[in-house]
């Protein structure tokens, strides 16, 4: 195994297993450490998907660690450890606290640190995070549900979420080259430095930076740190026509996502779509709204793909949050989430996509899935995957903020 990959969320893992897929490699993804001998096949990369970037940092820091020891057993010869291109954390963590419990495990001297994903207009400029023309502070990023987002600068973020101390990369250091990074960092390694920001516009920053870490135990980053990686192994960009999941079955759309990108491609099928508007707040009350929103979906024609979604604005989400508390509101959507991916699943509704990563979380620990095959790319960063075990199912695991705003049609249209 040339990678072994940890990531914090499920949407964020397909997003890494995708670009590894495109960069060559053969990849496996896992959902949690396999508890049971599970075949990887040939795998030239592996990645665990944990829920693990909003539950206490204790308990991330125990499953990264146990992730990174199951990799560790089968060879990986170098860990990234994957998180948001939004840095979503809290400053109790959990980006900090999981990288510093890896760098020490893997003995590391420092490891990078770059959440940039341009394609997705996420660049990092003097340490600074940018989501589109915005700083990542004034970005819609602020009102996140669980990891409201009120710095951008990476530096004092990553410092204030790990015990080592941070230093930067700029971009015109970048700029002239994998041997510049490389000095750069070792200097940065020099003055003591355990981790390094690095700078990235454009794909070809992210290139360099993954050419310069072509020896390094751990990177940490989005997907975008990942481009540079196959070529390091001798991987070269894949060619091969996307895999299209070849299920059949009725289609639907979970929604627990209250990104803007989210809600736009909500709104861009809800008149068109059959659709059921889940109440939050109602959930904390019952009665349990499930059995009636399966019978809806039995009983609703097969013509047209179903959206369900929970998904609201940052006002009602405050409200219900300042009623309910963020966790519980989050728990509860999740929840209902989960008890319909399986009461779906039952009915005949085989084509899912489920857009957000804790809803994702929820939802694929609900279908009990060890693991899925990355099939081809929807949107950027985001693929279709196939179940590689119990009834098959086509799965599009959607970042939040991921997609077009024809995202869910586009979905659908692909399988057809
Ligand atoms: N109306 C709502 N009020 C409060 N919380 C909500 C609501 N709808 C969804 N949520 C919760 O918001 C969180 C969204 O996170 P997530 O699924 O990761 O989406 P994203 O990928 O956009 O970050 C989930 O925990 C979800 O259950
Ligand atoms: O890096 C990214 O932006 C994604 O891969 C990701 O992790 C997104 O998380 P969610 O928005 O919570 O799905």
């Amino acid at each position: 195994m040339c990678i072994g990959a940890i990531a914090d969320d499920y949407t964020g893992a397909t997003d890494l297993a995708v670009t590894l897929v495109k960069g060559g490699m053969r990849v496996a993804q896992l959902f949690g450490v396999p508890e049971s001998p599970i075949d990887i096949g040939a795998a030239d990369a592996v990645v665990i998907a944990l829920k693990s970037r909003t539950i206490a940092p204790p308990d991330a820091v125990a499953q990264s660690l146990a992730a990174l020891d199951w990799l560790r057993a089968r060879g990986a010869h170098q860990v990234m450890f994957k998180y948001c291109s939004t840095f979503d954390s809290t400053e109790r963590g959990n980006i900090g606290p999981v990288a510093d419990a890896l760098l020490e495990a893997l003995q590391a001297p420092l490891a990078l640190v770059c959440p940039a994903f341009p394609v997705n207009r996420r660049t990092v400029y003097m340490g600074h995070l940018f989501v589109g023309e915005q700083l990542l502070s004034e970005s819609p990023m602020r009102d996140h549900p669980l990891t409201p987002m009120r710095d951008s600068n990476l530096v004092s973020l990553m410092a204030a979420q790990s015990r080592h101390t941070v230093g930067l990369v700029p971009h015109p250091v970048v700029a002239r080259g994998a041997d510049e990074v490389r000095s750069a960092i070792g200097k940065l390694q020099t003055d003591g430095r355990r981790y390094a920001v690095l700078d990235a516009i454009d794909d070809h920053d992210l290139r360099t930076i993954g050419q310069a870490a072509a020896d390094h135990a751990l990177i940490t980053g989005g997907s975008g740190i990942a481009l540079g990686l196959p070529a390091n192994f001798g991987f070269t960009a894949s060619d091969a026509p996307p895999v299209r999941p070849e299920v059949q079955g009725r289609s639907v759309v979970l929604a627990g996502s209250c990104s803007t990108a989210t809600r736009a491609q909500i709104d861009h099928v809800r008149d068109i779509w059959p659709n059921w508007k889940i109440d939050a707040e109602a959930l904390a009350e019952g009665p349990d709204p499930c059995a009636d929103i399966l019978a809806w979906a039995r009983e609703t024609p097969a013509g047209s793909p179903l959206l369900i979604h929970a998904s609201d604005d940052p006002a009602t989400v405050a409200r219900v949050q300042a009623r309910l508390g963020a966790d519980r509101a989050g728990a509860l959507v999740e929840q209902t989430m989960a008890r319909l991916a399986t009461g779906l699943r039952a009915a005949g509704f085989s084509r899912m996509v489920v857009a957000g990563g804790e809803t994702s979380g929820a939802v694929v620990g609900a279908l009990d899935l060890p693991a899925l095959e990355i099939c081809g790319e929807i949107d950027p960063g985001v693929p279709w995957t196939r179940t590689l075990s119990g009834p098959p199912m086509a799965l599009a695991l959607k970042s939040g903020n991921f997609g077009g705003v024809d995202f869910f049609d586009k979905a659908f249209k692909v399988l057809a």
